[in-house]
């Protein structure tokens, strides 16, 4: 029997995503402010191997090859994100204007190349001099990211069609705040709801702002992780239960419903903040989309040892090559874009990232460098999507992790989720066979899956 040909929708959006901190390097460079991420990568221990974002890709310097090597794979879009302390050193006040016009460049030449912006404001690289001030855990973020974002949207609004206020508040709030595994590196429980809630805010006032200057679309980028219990036990459904709001609800709730899960009770116990209702009002600013980052899916298993959530996850049989285990699961990607569809009013959705690390077989020096796990990764998660959206749901495009293999936060260089080989030695970029194949499912509009 032939395959049924798959096509996506026309104006389908479909691109490469990184962010500042992991593929720029020269985090100091022309007035630039240093992050939260430049001194933690600096503090020893903190980093694999010591790894730093100091050169990482070399992109701030390489950046218009990098774009015409985005054009020779046929993207329409490309999704990056603006580091804060470039556009202001010292998070408020002071513009720099060479990190602005770094910005302006590098939109300028991605339209003349034909293609999209989609610009994250935060990417996780707060600067350090508002870590001084509290970061996160200061209720006064959500102006100074207000303030952060006017500059930019008013010098490239008229430009940048499709704005993204925070990468995964999740991953701030569990791993800087809660567990301490990422920069800022705090381990505290009674600190991680707040910095969970001022992330919000901070993105609700940054859309309220956007309202009164801009002309085009902004949205949030949650990461979603679906959970599935690992048996029908009372225990086991509970600890999903707790999973999901944990992760996929906590972020996605406010900003579209305008209230947290009840959920958030139980994992915060005395730790539970009450906010004030007007709080929870800025944060529920109607958004245009929202974009999710897709890599796997958690088997949660009760287990009343764990801190904070009382569960674990059960390792899967076929799984990635990051520590935990991503099991390479798209029919979660297709139970998570339903799962959205239904309870959420079926809102435009991006596919903002989706990707994997494997443990590439050894490179053999050439044009072109196998990665074959990578090649069936992208196929079956992009024909998720296309299943999705023959079920009713609004997906308006998809950005693969990584363009290029890049600084993977608290990993280092250790895990590679590039399309395109990145050799940190001679900085020499190296299209895999995903690249390939990505190219062709652009240029075939879904159908060469
Ligand atoms: O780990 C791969 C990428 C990372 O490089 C991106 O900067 C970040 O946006 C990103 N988010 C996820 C998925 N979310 C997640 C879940 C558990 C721990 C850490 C991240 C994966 N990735």
């Amino acid at each position: 029997m032939t395959k049924p040909s798959i096509h996506f929708p026309k104006d389908f959006l479909w691109g490469c995503a990184t962010s500042a901190y992991q593929i720029e390097g020269s985090p100091l460079a022309d007035g630039a402010g240093p992050s939260v991420w430049h001194r933690f990568s600096h503090t020893p221990g903190r980093v694999q191997d010591g790894d730093t974002g100091d050169v990482t890709c070399d992109h701030y310097r390489r950046w218009e090859s990098d774009v015409d090597l985005m054009q020779s794979l046929g993207l329409n879009s490309y999704r990056f994100s603006i580091a804060w302390g470039r556009v202001l050193p010292e998070g408020t006040g002071r513009v720099n204007a060479a990190g602005l016009d770094f910005y302006e460049r590098l939109v300028d030449r991605l339209l003349s190349r034909g293609i999209q912006p989609m610009v994250t404001l935060f990417h996780w690289d707060l600067p350090a001099a508002l870590d001084d001030r509290g970061g996160w855990l200061n209720r006064d973020i959500a102006h100074w990211f207000a303030e952060y974002a006017n500059v930019v949207f008013r010098r490239l609004d008229d430009r940048v069609k499709y704005w993204t206020t925070l990468n995964e508040p999740w991953v701030v709030a569990d791993g800087g705040y809660m567990h301490g595994v990422l920069a800022p590196g705090h381990r505290n429980i009674f600190e991680a709801p707040r910095a969970a809630h001022h992330l919000m805010m901070a993105h609700g006032a940054a859309v309220q702002a956007y309202r009164a200057v801009g002309r085009n679309q902004i949205g949030l980028v949650v990461n979603i992780e679906p959970k599935y219990p690992a048996s029908q036990s009372d225990a086991d459904l509970a600890a999903t239960r707790r999973a999901e709001a944990y992760m996929n609800r906590q972020y996605l709730e406010p900003a579209l419903l305008g209230s947290y899960p009840e959920e958030l009770h139980e994992v915060f116990g005395d730790a539970c903040p009450k906010w004030p209702e007007a709080d929870l009002k800025l944060i529920k600013q109607p958004i245009d989309y929202v974009g999710v980052n897709y890599y796997t899916r958690a088997v949660v298993r009760s287990d009343p040892t764990a801190w904070p959530l009382k569960s674990t996850t059960v390792k899967q049989k076929q799984h990635t090559h990051m520590e935990t285990g991503w099991e390479v699961f798209p029919q979660g990607l297709v139970d998570t874009l339903l799962w959205i569809r239904d309870k959420y009013g079926n809102p435009p959705v991006y596919i903002t990232e989706n990707g994997a690390c494997f443990f590439d077989p050894p490179q053999v020096e050439g044009p072109v460098l196998e990665d074959p796990l990578r090649v069936d990764y992208l196929r079956k998660h992009i024909t998720a999507v296309h299943t999705a959206i023959q079920r009713g749901a609004d997906i308006r495009g998809y950005f693969a992790w990584s363009l290029f293999d890049n600084f993977e936060w608290a990993f280092g260089f250790s895990k590679r989720f590039g399309l395109v080989h990145m050799n940190y030695e001679t900085l020499k970029r190296t299209l895999k066979t995903s690249a390939h194949f990505y190219s062709k499912v652009i240029a075939t509009n879904g159908a060469a899956l």
